[in-house]
C-alpha cells in the first residue's frame, strides 16, 4: 500500500520543481568582467546557496585564534602575529611532513617526506589545495572543505588524530576547536533513498527527535510509519569498483605512488614507519559496525526537509542506497575485462562509493586524464538508469562511443537527445546522453524534443553525470537537478575554477568536491604529458609602441597581438618546432590576428565562421598529413579538443586574465600521444608583447597553472631569430605597411571572437546540424564583417589579393584546396554585406 501522507502539498515533484524553476526576474550582477563565463543575466534565486554559506561559514578561523602569546626570544617580535616559536616541535618533527599555520588555518606539506603520498591523499579529503610546486604543498583548510571531508565520511576525531599524527607540532588547540565546530552540525543528517523510499537518517537518535518536533520536518513524516527506525550501517566496502581489485572505502591502501617511494626510500624504513603503521592500525578500527536510526518522509516533500535543516543548521547530505534499490530496473552494464581503471581514477571514486552508497559530488582531474572513463565506471557500479549532461553534441557522440568502447552496454540501450537525434532505448532501462542546453531549453521545442523530455522527466535515474561542470552556470544545474529526478549527481571537471567566484554553487546544487588529482603526479606517472611553459617577452617596435601610447583600450589590444616582433616570434617557434617533428596549435581569441597571422604564414586556420566540413578536414589533415604540421585556431578550440598530435602550443591573443582559458589550452597538450617516450616533453608559449596591458592579464591568467606546480621560464631572446630566412616583417617598410593596416581597422577588430560552443558545439554547428547547414553562410558572413572589420573595403581588397597571393605559393593540394574555398566564402560575405 502507498504510504500516506501527513502532510499534504500541491503538485507531482515534477510540477512543483517546474515552478521553481521559472526563473525569477534578472538583476544586474557585478561579476568579473575579465571572464567569459561570468554568469551575467543569471536569475538572482541564490537564497538557497547563500543560506548554505551561512551556514558553512559562520564558523571563521579568525574568531578561534589570535589567542595571545607572549614572544619567546629577542627575534619574534619580528614575525609579529605570525610567530609560531609557541608551538613547540615534536621530537620526531623530522619524520612528520605537515606545517601548520594556526592564525590561517594553513597547512604546508613537504612533498619530499616519505609519508608525503599516505598525507596527501588525506589532504585533498579535509582542505583546498592551493598550490602543489615540487617541494612543498599548501593547502587551506575552510568550513567547506572541512564539509566536504565529512561528507565523504570522515569522522571529526578522524580528521584531529591524523593531522596531529602527521604534524611537527602538537595540532594547535584553536585547530582543534575549528574542526570540531566547523564538522559538529556536518554530515549528521542524511538523506537516504531506499526502495524509492525517502528516509532521513542518522547516528544519533536524539538529533532525530529533535527533527521531527520541528514543526516543518515533523509534518513531513510519513504517518503509520515507525517513528524511528533502528537497523546496521552499511558496511564500509563491501562494494567493488568495477575495474579495480579493491573494495570501495574511503580509507584505500597508499597507492601506487606511496608504494614506489617506500620502495626506494628503503634506507630510511625507521622514519617512515611508525607513524604510518599506527594511522593504518587506527583505519582498520574505524571499520567497525555502527547502528544508523531513521525516519520516513514524503517524497515530494525532500526539498522542504532539505531547506529546513540547512535552516536548522544540520545541512543533508545526499546518499543513493542503489544497491537495495529494487524499484528502479537494473541495467545490464558492467566494464570490459581490458578495462583497467587507473589509481587516481579509482581513488576518486572511492570517495564517491566510500561506504556502499553513491554520494553525489565533484570529481576534478586534469584534461586528458580520463574523465570519461571514472564517470562510465560509476554508472558501472550503479547499475541504474543513466543520464549524461555534455556541453557540445559532439562530446554527446564522443560520450556514446566511449561507453561502448569500455563497457558491455548493448548499443540499443545508449541513446543520444541532441538537436538531430530523438532517441529512447527500447528496454526497462539505459542511458541518455544529451547537452545541457537540450535539456534546459524551454522556448520553441519541437513535438520530437518535448516528448524526449516527458520521456526524461517521467523516469527515476540513478545517476546524472555532469560534464564539465565548470562551465555550466548554477542557473542551468537547478534547472537540470530540480526537472530530472536521479538519485545521484556525479560532476566532472578539470578546473574547479570560475573568475566569478560561482563555484561555491556547486557545492550544494551537485556535492561537495569529492577528489581533486595532484596534475604534477599524473605527469610523472605518464597519465598526462609534462609540459615547458614559457613566456616569450616581445619588444614592441617603435612605431607600434607610439600607436599604443595614444591609443584607445580596445585599439590598443590590437596593437599588442599585431606587434610585429611578436609575428617574428611565432613564425620562428613555428619554424623550430615544425624541423623538431611537432605538430603546433596556434590559439588566437583575436580573429581579425588569427587570419592574419594564418594567411601570412600559409597555414590552416579554424574560427567560429568555418563551416563544419571544412574543420573536420583541416582537423583531419593535421593529424594525418605530414604536410599541415600547424593549425591556427580561434577560442572555439579551448575545449572538447582531441588531438593527441598535438605537442606544441603557441598562444599569440587570449581572454584577458582567465585562467581557466589557460589551463583549458594547456589541456589541449596533455594528452600527447608521444608523452611516454623518452625525455618527453610538450611545449606551451604564450606570446606578451612587452611593457604592455598583455604583460598583466598574462600573469594573472598563468597563477593557476603555477599554483599546479608549472614553472614558466619567461625567454627575453629567441636565439638565432634574427637569421630565419624569410623572416616577416623584417624591414621598416614592412612593419609601416602593417600599422597602416592595422589603424585602418576599426574598434571592433580588437574584440576576441563572441562566439558560443566551442569545436564541435551544436551551436557553432554540430556535425550534420540541419540548423547549421540552413544558416551556416549567412552566420558566417556576419561573424566576418562584424568580428574582422569585413565591411572595410581596404580590407576586402586586400585580403582578395593576399588569397591570390596565397594560391599561387602554396604547393600542398590540401592547403591549395582550403585556401580556394576560404576565398569563395569571402566573396560570398562580399555579396551579403
Ligand atoms: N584507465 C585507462 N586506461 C587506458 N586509457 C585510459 C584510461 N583512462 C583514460 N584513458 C584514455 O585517456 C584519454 C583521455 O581520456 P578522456 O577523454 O576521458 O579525458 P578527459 O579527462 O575527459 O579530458 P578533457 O578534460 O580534455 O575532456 C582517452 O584516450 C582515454 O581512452
Amino acid at each position: 500500500m502507498p504510504p500516506k501522507r501527513k502532510a499534504s502539498t500541491t503538485g507531482s515533484r515534477s510540477e512543483r520543481a517546474s515552478k521553481r524553476s521559472t526563473p525569477a526576474p534578472s538583476t544586474p550582477m557585478s561579476v568579473d568582467s575579465s571572464d567569459e563565463y561570468s554568469e551575467q543575466g543569471e536569475p538572482p534565486d541564490e537564497s538557497e546557496a547563500e543560506n548554505i554559506d551561512k551556514a558553512i561559514n559562520k564558523f571563521s578561523l579568525e574568531s578561534y585564534n589570535r589567542q595571545q602569546h607572549q614572544a619567546t626570544d629577542s627575534a619574534s617580535q619580528l614575525f609579529g602575529s605570525s610567530d609560531f616559536a609557541y608551538l613547540s616541535l615534536k621530537p620526531d618533527h623530522d619524520n612528520r611532513p605537515l606545517w601548520i599555520d594556526p592564525v590561517k588555518g594553513r597547512i604546508i606539506l613537504e612533498s619530499f617526506s616519505p609519508l608525503a603520498a599516505y598525507a596527501q591523499d588525506f589532504l585533498t579529503t579535509i582542505a583546498e589545495p592551493l598550490s602543489r610546486p615540487t617541494f612543498l604543498h599548501e593547502y587551506a583548510l575552510t568550513p567547506h572543505s572541512l564539509y566536504a571531508a565529512v561528507s565523504v565520511g570522515l569522522l571529526p576525531s578522524d580528521i584531529i588524530n591524523v593531522l596531529d599524527r602527521l604534524s611537527k607540532v602538537p595540532l594547535p588547540e584553536n585547530i582543534r576547536e575549528f574542526i570540531t565546530k566547523c564538522t559538529a552540525s556536518y554530515g549528521k543528517v542524511k538523506l537516504v533513498l531506499k526502495h524509492n523510499r525517502y528516509f532521513v537518517e542518522s547516528t544519533d537518535p536524539e538529533m532525530l527527535q529533535r527533527l521531527l518536533k520541528d514543526e516543518v520536518v515533523g509534518k513531513t513524516r510519513i504517518e503509520g510509519s515507525d517513528e524511528i527506525t533502528k537497523e546496521k550501517a552499511p558496511q564500509m566496502g563491501g562494494l567493488v569498483i568495477p575495474g579495480t581489485k579493491n573494495a570501495a572505502g574511503v580509507k584505500q591502501q597508499p597507492d601506487q605512488a606511496q608504494a614506489q617511494r617506500t620502495d626506494q626510500d628503503a634506507e630510511g624504513p625507521a622514519k617512515e614507519d611508525d607513524i604510518f603503521l599506527t594511522l593504518r592500525e587506527e583505519d582498520d578500527d574505524e571499520d567497525e559496525t555502527d547502528q544508523v536510526h531513521s525516519f520516513e518522509i514524503v517524497s515530494d516533500d525532500v526539498e522542504v526537509v532539505q531547506k529546513r535543516c540547512l535552516e536548522l543548521e544540520f545541512p543533508m547530505l545526499e546518499e543513493y542506497d542503489f544497491r537495495n534499490d529494487e524499484v528502479n530496473p537494473n541495467l545490464e552494464i558492467d566494464l570490459k575485462p581490458s578495462a583497467q581503471i587507473r589509481h587516481y581514477q579509482e581513488k576518486s571514486l572511492s570517495k564517491m562509493f566510500g561506504n556502499g552508497r553513491a554520494k553525489s559530488g565533484i570529481i576534478v582531474l586534469p584534461c586528458g586524464a580520463g574523465k570519461t572513463l571514472v564517470g562510465i565506471t560509476a554508472a558501472c557500479t550503479i547499475k541504474k538508469g543513466i543520464v549524461v549532461l555534455c556541453t557540445s553534441s559532439m562530446s554527446v557522440v564522443q560520450w556514446r562511443n566511449e561507453f561502448i568502447k569500455w563497457s558491455n552496454i548493448n548499443p540499443d540501450d545508449i541513446a543520444i537527445f541532441t538537436s538531430d537525434h530523438k532517441e529512447k532505448f527500447s528496454r526497462s532501462t539505459g542511458i541518455i546522453v544529451s547537452t545541457y542546453s537540450m535539456v534546459t531549453q524551454t522556448k520553441g521545442r519541437s513535438h520530437d524534443s518535448q516528448k524526449m523530455m516527458d520521456f526524461l522527466q517521467g523516469r527515476e535515474w540513478g545517476l546524472m553525470i555532469l560534464d564539465e561542470v565548470h562551465v555550466v552556470p548554477a542557473s542551468i544545474f537547478r534547472k537540470v537537478t530540480h526537472s530530472i529526478a536521479t538519485h545521484s549527481k556525479l560532476g566532472l571537471t578539470a578546473t574547479l575554477l570560475r573568475e566569478d567566484d560561482k563555484i561555491r554553487d556547486l557545492n550544494f546544487l551537485i556535492g561537495p568536491k569529492l577528489y581533486e588529482a595532484n596534475w604534477m603526479e599524473l605527469a610523472e606517472q605518464g597519465h598526462i604529458a609534462k609540459v615547458q611553459c614559457a613566456e616569450v617577452w616581445c619588444p614592441m617596435t617603435t612605431e607600434f609602441y607610439q600607436e599604443y601610447l595614444r591609443e584607445s583600450s580596445r585599439k590598443r589590444s590590437l596593437l599588442y597581438i599585431m606587434n610585429p616582433r611578436k609575428f617574428q616570434a611565432c613564425q620562428f617557434l613555428i619554424d623550430y618546432h615544425e624541423k623538431r617533428g611537432d605538430k603546433v596549435i596556434v590559439f588566437s581569441d583575436n580573429v581579425y590576428a588569427l587570419e592574419k597571422y594564418a594567411l601570412k604564414l600559409h597555414k590552416a586556420y579554424i574560427y567560429g565562421g568555418t563551416p563544419q566540413a571544412e574543420r573536420l578536414r583541416i582537423l583531419e589533415n593535421f593529424q594525418h598529413n605530414d604536410l599541415v604540421n600547424t593549425v591556427f585556431l580561434s577560442k572555439i578550440g579551448d575545449t572538447s579538443l582531441d588531438l593527441p598530435e598535438a605537442t606544441c602550443l603557441i598562444q599569440i591573443s587570449s581572454h584577458y586574465g582567465s585562467r581557466r582559458q589557460e589551463a583549458q589550452r594547456l589541456g589541449r597538450i596533455l594528452r600527447a600521444k608521444r608523452r611516454n617516450d623518452e625525455g618527453f616533453n610538450a611545449f606551451f608559449y604564450s606570446l606578451v608583447s612587452k611593457d604592455t596591458q598583455e604583460m598583466y592579464y598574462s600573469s594573472k591568467r598563468q597563477a593557476f597553472l603555477v599554483d599546479q606546480g608549472y614553472a614558466f621560464k619567461v625567454i627575453t631572446h629567441l636565439q638565432g631569430i634574427e637569421n630565419l630566412p624569410n623572416l616577416a616583417y623584417a624591414s621598416p617598410q614592412e612593419r609601416t605597411e602593417l600599422l597602416q593596416e592595422v589603424m585602418l581597422q576599426n574598434e571592433t577588430s580588437a574584440d576576441v571572437e563572441k562566439i558560443d560552443g566551442d569545436l564541435f558545439g551544436e551551436r557553432s554547428g554540430g556535425p550534420g546540424s540541419k540548423r547549421f547547414a540552413k544558416k551556416g553562410a549567412r552566420r558566417t558572413a556576419g561573424m566576418l564583417s562584424d568580428l574582422s572589420g569585413g565591411q572595410d573595403m581596404a580590407y576586402i581588397e586586400y585580403n582578395k589579393s593576399r588569397n591570390k597571393e596565397l594560391k599561387g605559393k602554396s604547393q600542398n593540394p590540401f592547403m591549395k584546396k582550403m585556401f580556394r574555398d576560404q576565398a569563395k566564402r569571402r566573396a560570398q560575405n562580399t555579396n551579403l554585406d
